[in-house]
């Protein structure tokens, strides 16, 4: 388990991370989110026993990270995949950290299959692609069977199938009991493998809550579309029974506070064609665009196509 206390990170004039509290917990996937520069590298090197907080705490099993008798068995950690000696090979590398912590050879064995790597293993991780790395750094945090697993961006680089890969192990991980925090900035793909999501912004916490609570707060979420050949009349009937509607183009009507049911039978009474009608779904991404949209560094404005 990591809980993040009232965790205040400043570098100088900077404050990275402001006042933030969380908690990942065992047997649960946590996505940890927020736009470039929100403070999540920091969060994580804090907890890491990286960087020491300014004020506030991280703790790994009601532990600092200095304090863990094993830390390789508390807890396992891919920050940055790219932290390996370029003339190593794959099995050299975990050896040397197997090594230091009193992991036998068999267990280097074992998480050169788990992550795939075996017929890579004696090549220099230097001669490795971007994905083959993030295997590599994923197979390091796995080494020591830590009960938590911090992973850093871990599909970043990944093609569909790594990612997928990624996905299940992460899911694996969680059901034997472990915690794990991840970071990825593939909204669809934490939607797929996270429970829950801490979303930060300018190093303070915007949300913590399940992955579906977030997806419900998305402006989009629950607004019943309905498109007619005949919006007039079901605009007038609709926003009589107290709904609010919003025509779009097409003949579509955005309506909220109203169900399908209500809609649908509000469309039959003035006798207009229904061609479409659903609930619309919001999603991950748009509701994390939303909470974060005052918290972005740097933001680009697209034009094209009307997306921001
Ligand atoms: N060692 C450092 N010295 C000074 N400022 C730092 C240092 N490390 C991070 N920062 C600043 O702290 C803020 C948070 O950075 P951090 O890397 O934690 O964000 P992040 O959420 O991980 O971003 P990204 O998604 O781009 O990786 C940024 O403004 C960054 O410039």
């Amino acid at each position: 388990m990591i809980e993040v206390e009232a965790l205040t990170k400043r570098y100088g004039s900077t404050t990275a991370v402001d006042g933030l509290t969380f908690t990942a917990r065992p047997g649960t996937v946590t996505g940890f989110l927020g736009p470039n520069g929100a403070g999540k590298s920091t969060t994580m090197r804090v907890v890491v026993g990286l960087e020491r907080p300014s004020s506030g705490s991280a703790t790994v099993d009601g532990r600092r990270f200095a304090d863990l008798p094993a830390p390789l068995h508390a807890v396992g950690v891919m920050l940055d995949a790219r932290s390996v000696h370029p003339g190593r090979t794959a099995y050299k590398h975990l050896l040397a950290m197997a090594q230091t912590h009193g992991i036998g050879r068999a267990r280097v064995r074992d998480v050169l299959a788990q992550t795939g790597l075996e017929p890579a293993a004696h090549r220099r991780a230097g001669t490795f692609s971007l994905g083959m790395g993030q295997r590599l750094g994923i197979a390091g945090a796995l080494l020591g069977d830590p009960a938590t697993l911090i992973l850093d961006e871990p599909v970043n680089g990944l093609d569909p199938d790594g990612v997928l890969w990624v996905r299940r192990l992460v899911r694996e991980l969680a059901a034997e009991g472990r915690t794990v925090l991840l970071s990825s900035h593939l909204m669809h793909e934490l939607a797929l493998c996270a429970d829950r999501v801490v979303i930060i912004g300018r190093g303070r916490l915007l949300a913590d809550a399940s992955v579906q609570e977030v997806v419900d707060r998305s402006e989009r979420a629950g607004v019943v579309r309905v498109r007619t050949d005949e919006p007039e009349p079901l605009v007038r009937a609709l926003t009589a029974a107290g709904a609010d509607v919003t025509p779009q183009d097409g003949g579509v009507l955005h309506v909220r506070g109203a169900t399908v049911d209500e809609v649908g039978t509000a469309a039959r009474a003035c006798g207009v064609a229904v061609l479409e009608l659903a609930t619309e779904q919001g999603s991950l991404e748009e509701a994390y665009l939303q909470l974060t949209g005052d918290a972005v560094e740097y933001r680009t404005d697209v034009t094209a196509g009307g997306a921001r």
